[in-house]
């Protein structure tokens, strides 16, 4: 029975990571991976597939809006299979880069098979191998939940696991749950030329964002597509190939594809916590700041743990817990200042509180906003849709920064670098930017700060009567020098 130093369970964003410190640091490592390949849900069914399929989409979208504003005539449909390919080609070239070589060469062992435990050390791997291991990283990622719908289980839905393997581009397309998945889907395949209708059960979109920023949204989104806000799915049928679904209130939508996009789960089932001694929380496994389980050589990062479910969030644990892990340090990362990306068109762009966290909180704040149609690239570019919000406490330190607009993704990040040093909403207003550059949207907001500090308190008064009695005495002078040379000239 082979015994490691350390067994990372999971091969996606947090294991691969995490595998690659610990081999790097020296100690004798295994990365356990149920899949036949490294890589995970952001490189096979997530971000990765996700993004390429939106840029084929924004491409198809631009050409078509281009050739009717620029006189040139455009014919044909989207060829689905050179989509994929996109697809395809982004995945192939990331996966070069988490081949299972990289971690041989690190000096780990790589096992394919599906992990269990057996006991607090010991570890089962798929039928056959049994492995021992001082410490543990558990990073098993998330998979969508399936809500309980009737006869759900009768109609070939698709998730995020499979809409990139479909043989033909939907022609209707229904979507359960419009959140990120959701809607990045929904916009998507809306621009490759699917009708969508996205049934929502709540009543807005993006429900972890600002009200402003949803409505906002719905609004760009509601030419686009068909929602239906507080929508409960009762049924779904299969008829013919075709999938009719039943809403409470007795309508009914036939569409040709269904996605389920209703959120995610951890993937434990299959992990015999209790065998180890872990306990969950919420569904989750529970760990503390420093991902130590309840079982103090047992750690937990990623989607499996109940902290942001996003790739950059799995990644910055898995390095924090190298060292927890190995030489029993006790790092944590502060999320606070873990921004977040939707890649609809406009994107969205999310860091530190909301506001309606701040309100619920009672904390007093200030709310610094610019509107893009103000923003001279934005103009030009002819996509000035959108705003920018920075929240600050009184002082002007920031709390949280928002924006909605064009590749806002792209240049929102100076804000988290502000807002991670310290640095006051002033300093962003006393950054140069580039002119004209879509940054210039942060300075515009920023600038607020001055408006207000300079031209709305008591300064502008006090100004206001230093310059008249400047003025004044200028003229006293003036005066003065004139009746002396009148006297000059008279004597003369
Ligand atoms: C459609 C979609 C789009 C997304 N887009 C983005 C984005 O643009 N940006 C972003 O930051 N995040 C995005 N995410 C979220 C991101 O994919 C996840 O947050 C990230 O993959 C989590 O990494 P992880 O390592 O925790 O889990 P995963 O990447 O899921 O890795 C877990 C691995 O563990 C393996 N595993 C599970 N159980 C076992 C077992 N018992 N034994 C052995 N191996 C096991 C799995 O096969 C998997 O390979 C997206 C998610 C989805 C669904
Ligand atoms: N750009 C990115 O970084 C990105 C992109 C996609 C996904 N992700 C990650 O993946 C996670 C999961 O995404 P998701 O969209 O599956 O979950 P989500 O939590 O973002 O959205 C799920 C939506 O489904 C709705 N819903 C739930 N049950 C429903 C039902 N029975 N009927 C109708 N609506 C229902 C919810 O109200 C919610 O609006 C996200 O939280 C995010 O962290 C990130």
């Amino acid at each position: 029975m082979e015994h490691y130093q350390v067994v990372v369970i999971g091969g996606g964003s947090a294991g691969m990571t995490a595998a690659a410190g610990c081999a790097s640091l020296g100690a004798k490592t295994a990365l356990i991976e149920k899949k036949s390949s490294l890589g995970g849900d952001c490189l096979y069914y997530g971000c990765v597939p996700s993004k390429a399929l939106i840029d084929a989409a924004d491409k198809v979208h631009t050409v078509k809006q281009a050739s009717a504003q620029f006189g040139y005539s455009l014919s044909g449909e989207v060829d689905f299979e050179s989509v994929k390919e996109h697809i395809k080609s982004a995945q192939d070239r990331i996966q070069k880069l988490d081949n299972t070589q990289r971690f041989i060469d690190l000096g780990a062992d790589v096992y394919f098979g599906k992990a269990s435990f057996l006991s607090p050390h010991e570890i089962q791997i798929g039928d056959h191998d049994v492995i021992t291991a001082e410490k543990i990283i558990i990073a098993t990622g998330s998979s969508p939940v399936i809500p309980a719908i009737k006869g759900i289980e009768e109609v070939p839905f698709v998730t995020n696991e499979s809409i990139f393997d479909l043989d033909a581009l939907p022609s209707e397309l229904g979507i359960i749950g419009g959140g990120t998945v959701g809607m990045e889907m929904a916009q998507a395949f809306s621009k490759l030329g699917s009708n969508v209708t996205v049934f929502e059960h709540s009543d807005q979109l993006f429900t972890k964002e600002d009200k402003d920023i949803s409505t906002f949204m719905y609004n760009v989104l509601k030419d686009e597509l068909s929602i239906r806000f507080n929508a409960k799915v009762t049924e779904a049928q299969n008829n013919n190939g075709k999938i009719i679904i039943t809403l409470d209130n007795g309508e009914s939508v036939t569409v040709d594809t269904l996605l389920i996009s209703a959120g995610r789960k951890p993937n434990l089932d299959s992990l015999q916590l209790a065998k180890a001694g872990v306990a969950m929380k919420n569904g989750f496994v529970e760990a503390d700041s420093s991902f130590r389980s309840s079982q103090p050589h047992i750690f937990a990062v990623g989607d499996v743990i109940e902290t942001l479910p996003f790739t950059h969030a799995a990644g910055e644990e898995a390095k924090t817990v190298v060292t927890n892990a190995l030489f029993g340090t006790k790092r944590s990362v502060d999320h606070h200042f873990t921004p977040w990306v939707t890649f609809t068109d406009p994107e969205l762009f999310h860091v530190g509180r909301t506001e309606q966290q701040l309100k619920e909180s009672g904390a007093s704040y200030k709310v610094f906003r610019a509107h893009l149609d103000e923003v001279d690239r934005f103009i030009t570019a002819h996509s000035s849709r959108g705003f920018v919000k920075i929240l600050t406490d009184k002082k002007g330190y920031i709390l949280g920064a928002h924006a909605a607009g064009k590749e806002a993704g792209e240049w929102m990040h100076v804000v988290v670098f502000a807002m991670k040093n310290k640095k006051k909403i002033s300093s962003l207003s006393q950054t140069v930017y580039a002119y004209p550059t879509k940054a210039g949207a942060i300075q515009k907001a920023a600038d607020l700060y001055w408006r207000e500090k300079l031209f709305e308190g008591p300064l502008p008064k006090l100004t206001k009567k230093f310059f008249d009695l400047k003025y004044t005495l200028s003229l006293m002078k003036k005066g003065a020098s004139f009746e002396y040379e009148e006297k000059l000239h008279k004597n003369h």
